[in-house]
């Protein structure tokens, strides 16, 4: 057993595991558990008191080292748990799966093939928390088939999903900024500041802060007090969580247009392509959306109906919320189809999946959580964040086990 910290040994499994004679690897098990991620802290629209994270667990026949091969997977913050889903519908139909369906060009499991078994009698449309569960499942697949390669994710996407638009080896290194600022009760400007402070110390130089949870005058006094501690070379990307009718939207917009933010993030609901149309001919800055789009279907429909920019506007569907990597690859190609460079990509979430995702596919950055959502915002242990970017480890899968304060939660889903 691999005793390095973080490590995530199962002899339990191997207990009950049908070891595998001969043959292609099976999936023998998959658990599920939901657990809290809670704090005290708001955006403009929730409050995280009562968040909550599904860890899943695919369970292979496949001993290495004394210990069964395991994918994991989790949604990432903003969205709730999804063990109802993915205990009655999802899990049933790829453990029922003829374990043949699942094997691959490669010789292997396939993400894709227990992508299709887990949406068997799904039909179009009503994603929502549909595509969350499948992320979660879709990340436990990849860092599965990867682990099973013995490569790391991203060099595994990129040699299997890639599209051949994309630059045929996966980024070294990945753009990361900042993302806090959240209100906190009784929480003044001073802590704001400390924390931005915090984020330039570890090595960002992009950071991230919460507005329309206060009225506009305060949230200004905000953004300048946050300004006002960023050195050179460093910026300030504002978040309303899609608060904002468009009336409030245009009226922040013609206020922070003053500023030079790196980006003004999700002013609308995510699914008013009229009001960010509106906005876009406004605001003059860089636009940010798509964390809250949990289909490929769906960003498509902002690529065609939101008038964003693909000069300057930033897209920031997250994987691990709607359908995995499995479906962001067609997301990919949609983009290069539709005049839209994924490098204007930044996904939402904040950890090591979607990272990989954007070193694989040459998006643009991911974004990062330091000291929040944790264990499962941040990246490996041992990677510090270098002038704004992050380095990804070399080892097979996702990197979870490389994350040590992730090793409990993930044994927990298996006891
Ligand atoms: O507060 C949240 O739900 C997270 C969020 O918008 C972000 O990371 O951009
Ligand atoms: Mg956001």
């Amino acid at each position: 057993m691999n005793e390095s910290p973080g490590a995530v040994g199962a002899g339990r499994i191997v207990d009950t595991a049908v070891v595998r004679e001969a043959g292609p690897v099976r999936i023998v098990d998959i658990r599920e558990k939901t657990v809290p991620i809670q704090a005290d802290m708001s955006n403009a629209f929730i409050n995280f008191s009562k968040m909550t994270v599904s860890v899943l667990a695919l369970v292979t026949d496949e001993v290495r080292d004394g210990e069964p091969v395991i994918g994991y997977g989790f949604n990432s913050n903003g969205r709730y748990a999804q063990g109802g889903l993915l205990r009655e519908r999802i899990i049933p139909r790829v453990l029922a799966a003829e374990p043949a369906g699942l094997i691959g060009a490669h010789g292997d499991l396939d993400p894709e093939l227990i992508w299709r078994a887990a949406m068997t009698d799904e039909k179009p449309g009503g994603h929502g928390d549909r595509g969350v569960a499948m992320g979660i499942l879709d990340m436990a697949a990849w860092d599965l088939a990867a682990k099973l390669a013995g490569v790391p994710l991203n060099r595994l996407l990129s040699e299997r999903a890639r599209d051949p638009r994309t630059p045929a080896t996966p980024a070294e290194r990945v753009w990361v900024y900042a993302a806090g600022g959240y209100y906190y009760p009784g929480r003044g400007i001073d802590a704001l500041q400390a924390e931005m402070r915090g984020y330039l110390d570890l090595g960002y130089r992009t950071v991230k802060m919460k507005i329309g949870g206060a009225p506009l005058a305060e949230d200004l006094r905000r953004i300048e007090a946050v300004l006002d501690v960023l050195p050179d070379g460093c910026d300030l990307a504002v978040d309303a969580n899609g608060r904002f009718d468009l009336e409030q939207a245009l009226a922040y917009a013609d206020a922070l247009r003053a500023y030079p933010l790196r980006w003004y993030e999700e002013a609308g609901d995510p699914l008013d392509f009229e009001e960010l149309r509106a906005l876009a001919e406004r605001y003059p800055g860089p636009l940010a959306t798509g964390e809250n789009l949990m289909s490929f279907q769906e960003a498509r429909n902002l690529v065609r109906y939101g008038g964003l920019r693909p000069d300057r506007d930033i897209l920031q569907m997250d994987p691990a919320l709607s359908y995995g990597a499995t479906e962001f690859r067609r997301t990919v190609t949609m983009l290069f189809d539709s005049g839209w460079n994924p490098d204007r990509c930044v996904p939402h979430g904040g950890h090591q999946f979607n990272l990989s995702l954007a070193s694989a596919f040459h998006l643009h950055g991911c974004e990062s959580y330091p000291g929040i959502f944790e264990p499962f915002g941040g990246f490996a242990d041992g990677y510090p964040i270098e002038d704004g970017h992050v380095r990804l480890p070399d080892a097979p899968g996702i990197g979870l086990e490389q994350k040590a304060s992730l090793g409990p939660v993930l044994r927990d889903v298996l006891a």
